[in-house]
């Protein structure tokens, strides 16, 4: 599987370690930055992330800022992106059961880095489950043809 991965300078530190932690688990990392602790605009690193999914450059993608508010946002702008913020594992499982979310985004300055490392495996252990959230994830894909 080969993941995206992006975070802020808030995020940094958290996005190096996770790229090791995937890398063990045997994942391609594909590293959109940013590359240090020098202060950016999370935007950025959101938008790189979501495309790379989008485009199927990435089969998943992970995004880390402060909160993860910002970067889930702006991630969630790119059409085919289903970006789910989770703070712990249950809300991992889910996003991946019910609503076949296709990124991971959580803030560094909320979990610590063992609780944030759960959340990843449970998030690439779990199968979208299909059946009735198929029909609730393809009406959020009409809602973005529908807005453009
Ligand atoms: O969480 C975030 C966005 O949702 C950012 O990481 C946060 O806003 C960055 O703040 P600062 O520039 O003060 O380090």
């Amino acid at each position: 599987m080969r993941v995206a991965i992006g975070s802020d300078h808030a995020g940094y530190q958290y996005k190096e370690i996770v790229k090791k932690h995937l890398e063990k688990k045997g994942f391609q990392v594909i590293d959109k930055g940013t590359y240090s602790e020098e202060s950016v605009d999370y935007p950025i690193f959101g938008e790189a992330v979501g495309k790379a999914v989008a485009s199927g450059e990435a089969d998943r993608g992970i995004v880390i800022c402060g909160t993860g508010i910002g970067i889930s946002i702006s991630a969630n702008k790119i059409k085919g992106v289903r970006a789910a913020l989770c703070t712990n594992e249950y809300m991992a499982r889910m996003a991946r059961k019910h609503n076949n979310a296709n990124v991971l985004a959580f803030g560094s300055r909320v979990l610590g880095i063992d609780v944030a490392l759960g959340i990843i495996d449970e998030f690439f252990r779990t199968e979208f489950e299909g059946g009735r959230h198929e029909r609730r994830v393809k009406l959020i894909s009409k809602i973005e043809d529908e807005n453009l």
